[in-house]
């Protein structure tokens, strides 16, 4: 039988596309799918045996890949390895909390230490990663998971492994506000490469669809859209749901981002044919790189709920399909990582692409902010009238022999 979240066995769709296909058709869809870099396919990065076997033990999926740019007279390549993970929960949503959290602590570390090897320099963990994504449930006992994002036990850990690796380490995780009222914000905390906080990022825009109950713990950020200015480039944090709106995507690159990640939590049956085109596209029209990560496997809950659509009750939220990648603003493209086991991607970066590519599509230049903005402050106003010009024979059908 089929692994549970496995495409009739395979790990992702280029893995059966591999398998199945004679190489040189292979190589066709391969090219129209994934793009070219340069010419030619993504080239594949070997790394150090040890992550490999770091891999395998541990029972991770790991695939690496290299984004090359045009040599220039001018200016030295900028070489970037990132990193993304995705994981699943250790133990079950039963278990006592504390035990929780240390659990997906020791699997992170594992995880984080192969991308140390692998030389990743930016790594971005998955959506709410200390904890089951029960937001679905509704119910308030999992705000303990919340922490506070200046001296969490979780923040404390990561910059532990930001110290030890010298590497920027995103990490998203659920907030405890305690200068606000104890509120909670789903936010990013943005550690520097020497353990450091550089800042942090609260997610912009709350889900509300299926079970994605978000907007009962957390109201929509405030931290606007702060791009990071690290030791390895200009990164922001799109988390989410805030993949589907473009012009949360074209802020972070109007502010100067050269990295987007997109740290997520979704389910099969509601986004994955948006999932390989959302942050793919966003690289594209904002000119730069985009790490996008979902988590993996099926959480179960203790208690039963309702999605409001009329359907049996149910305690899990289907699955979370991982399949993270990186996608570059030439259209290029990495494979997926595993549907359904924990993975790390990491891709080495010449940030140098993203003004080759300004340069050669002129995105910004042709652009017409001006007339957008005049569009965007005639809309918000209340008496804002659709500018529709209407076919008048639809008002008189008779007359132009239409009926
Ligand atoms: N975590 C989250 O915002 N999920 C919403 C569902 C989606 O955007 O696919």
């Amino acid at each position: 039988m089929a692994v549970e979240g496995s495409l009739q066995g395979y790990e992702s769709v280029q893995r059966l596309l591999s398998d199945n296909l004679p190489p040189h058709l292979f190589q066709e869809v391969n090219r129209v799918l994934l793009g070219y870099n340069g010419g030619k396919a993504v080239d594949t990065l070997t790394l150090p045996a040890s992550v490999t076997k770091e891999a395998q033990s541990g029972n991770f999926d790991v695939l690496a890949y290299r984004f090359n740019a045009a040599p220039e007279q001018l200016r030295k390549p900028r070489i970037v390895r990132i990193g993304l993970i995705q994981n699943a929960i250790v133990l079950p949503t039963t278990d006592p909390y504390e035990r929780q959290m240390n659990a997906i602590r020791d699997r992170i570390r594992i995880l984080v230490d192969a991308a140390g090897e692998a030389g990743v320099n930016v790594l971005c963990l998955q959506e709410a990663w200390t904890m089951p994504f029960a937001f679905c449930t509704r119910e308030k006992s999992w705000c303990e998971f919340a922490e506070s994002a200046e001296n969490g036990a979780s923040t404390k850990f990561i910059q532990e492994l930001a110290r030890k690796h010298n590497m920027v380490i995103v990490s998203p995780i659920l907030e405890r506000d305690e200068a606000h009222g104890d509120i909670l914000w789903n936010t990013a905390v943005i550690v520097g490469n020497h353990g450091n906080i550089i800042g942090k990022h609260r997610k912009n825009h709350i889900p509300r669809v299926g079970d994605f109950n978000e907007s009962t713990y957390y109201m929509e950020g405030n931290t606007g859209h702060p791009v990071f200015e690290t030791e390895f480039g200009k990164i922001a944090v799109n988390i989410c749901y805030g993949r589907h709106h473009t012009l949360n995507w074209q802020a972070f690159g109007m502010n100067g981002a050269e990295i987007v990640f997109n740290p997520s939590a979704t389910v099969g049956e509601l986004s994955e044919p948006m999932w390989p085109i959302e942050a793919r596209n966003a690289a594209i029209a904002n000119t730069y790189f985009v790490g996008a990560i979902n988590r993996v496997g099926t959480e179960h809950f203790p208690n039963a709920f309702t999605s409001g659509d009329g359907k049996p009750e149910h305690k899990d939220f289907g699955h979370f399909y991982g399949s993270s990648y990186v996608a570059s603003p030439d259209a290029s493209c990495t494979p997926s990582l595993s549907r359904y086991r924990d993975g790390l991607m990491v891709a080495e970066c010449d940030l140098n692409l993203c003004q080759q590519v300004k340069d050669k599509w002129g995105f910004r230049l042709t652009a017409r902010y001006d007339a957008y903005a005049k569009f965007f402050s005639d809309y918000i106003r209340p008496d804002f009238k659709p500018q529709v010009i209407k076919d008048l024979s639809l008002d008189s059908p008779k007359e132009n022999g239409l009926h």
